[in-house]
């Protein structure tokens, strides 16, 4: 999920994976680099209407500084015309957002609190999907990119899965699913008390809408939200723009971090994610991620002579958990190093520096 939005007013409100792949793979794999990426550029025929229909909807204007377009990985917003640092791009007013309070209030009854927001969100979802051109929400659902646009790593094959094996994205993925197989169960019972909706829902429908939900609603007060319009921008790891929220005037809104001319792709910063992160939830890496990150799990095995000892060791060191950004979390057998990669604009000098506490570094060398 994109981090909680920030607040417009002063109240809170919102590894790099080293590895072979074959070139199916690499298509799969978004590696993108900002400015590598093709943008298409042109007007998005397809989105056309969708603003203004948001702002028939919410009763007030919501951009006159972008429109929708097309770049290599989906759809994006571009300047309109010239853009000004500190000029407020959007304002998408709260009425105008999908939310667990969109679910049908008899369905809402029917799940129990161990119901994540994220999941309430994509039942919310899911309904409108399955009412088609019926659903108030039509013109935003059919601008959402389909089950095979998703390349978040639960999408994932078998085989392609297998390729990172090794890694935490790996185990994170394989906990989701499993996770997301037991929440499918739980909700079924409440899915069935609207057949005529919600008739032949599969599992796969389902991830779909879970997959929307976790690559494009910002954290709130009320939980989780999709915020249309603002969801179709694009993130830049540098990125000083953000989704804020403003909770008096119950908009959220993007302010410009830099100047923009007509015409080019506007990003935001989703968050401080790592690459991990980002092809877990959102199916895609940067190059040179600022906030790149790895987590380091020790494995002693058992038939090790000095386990003990070095359980021992790495009790005795054991950093208080923290959960940052990406969700990750420390315990006594693992850490976390943040790694900084930048590519020098001028020259080709690639600055890489590892970044962890001398406690760390102390049991690498101890277990060497
Ligand atoms: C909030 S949506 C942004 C709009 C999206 N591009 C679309 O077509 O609707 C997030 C998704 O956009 C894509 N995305 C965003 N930033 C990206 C980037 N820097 N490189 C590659 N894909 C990106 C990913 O597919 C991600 O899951």
């Amino acid at each position: 999920m994109l981090s909680r939005a920030g607040t417009s007013q002063p109240r809170w409100s919102l590894g790099q994976l080293f590895f072979t792949f074959s070139h199916r793979f690499s298509a799969r794999l978004n590696f993108s680099s900002i400015s590598e990426v093709k943008v298409l550029n042109h007007l998005d025929d397809e989105c056309g209407d969708f603003l203004p229909w948001l702002e028939r909807k919410a009763g007030v204007q919501v951009s006159s500084k972008l429109y929708i377009g097309k770049v290599s990985y989906g759809r994006s917003l571009f300047a309109s015309r010239d853009i000004q640092i500190g000029d407020c791009i959007l304002r998408v007013p709260y009425s105008v957002q999908i939310s667990s309070d969109n679910l049908l209030p008899k369905a809402s009854a029917l799940l129990d609190d161990q119901v994540e927001s994220v999941t309430k969100v994509a039942i919310a979802l899911l309904v409108e999907q399955k009412l088609g051109w019926e659903s108030e929400w039509a013109h935003y659902v059919s601008c959402l990119p389909q089950l095979g646009e998703m390349n978040s790593t639960i999408f994932w094959s078998r085989s392609e899965l297998d390729m990172i094996c090794q890694s935490f994205v790996y185990q994170e993925t394989i906990k989701q699913k499993a996770q997301l197989e037991k929440d499918f169960l739980r909700i079924k019972p409440a899915l069935e008390q609207f057949p005529h909706i919600l008739r032949r829902i599969t599992f796969k429908d389902f991830i779909h809408a879970y997959a929307l939900v976790k690559s494009r609603a910002w954290g709130s007060t009320k939980g989780v939200s999709l915020i249309p319009f603002a969801d179709f921008l694009n993130h830049d790891g540098v990125s000083e723009a953000i989704v804020l929220n403003d909770e008096d005037k119950h908009v959220s809104e993007v302010i410009a971090d830099r100047n923009y001319a007509a015409h080019e792709e506007v990003l935001i910063r989703y968050g401080k994610f790592s690459n991990a992160t980002l092809l877990l939830d959102f199916g895609f890496t940067l190059p040179y991620n600022i906030h790149d990150q790895v987590k380091v799990q020790i494995d002693i095995p058992h038939h090790d002579l000095l386990r003990e000892t070095k359980l021992e060791i790495l009790k005795k060191h054991y950093l208080p958990a923290i959960e940052d950004d990406n969700g990750f979390k420390t315990s006594w057998d693992s850490f976390i190093i943040n790694e900084v990669c930048c590519r020098k604009r001028e020259g080709c000098a690639t600055v890489t520096s590892c970044v962890c506490s001398g406690s760390m570094l102390h049991f690498s060398s101890r277990f060497k």
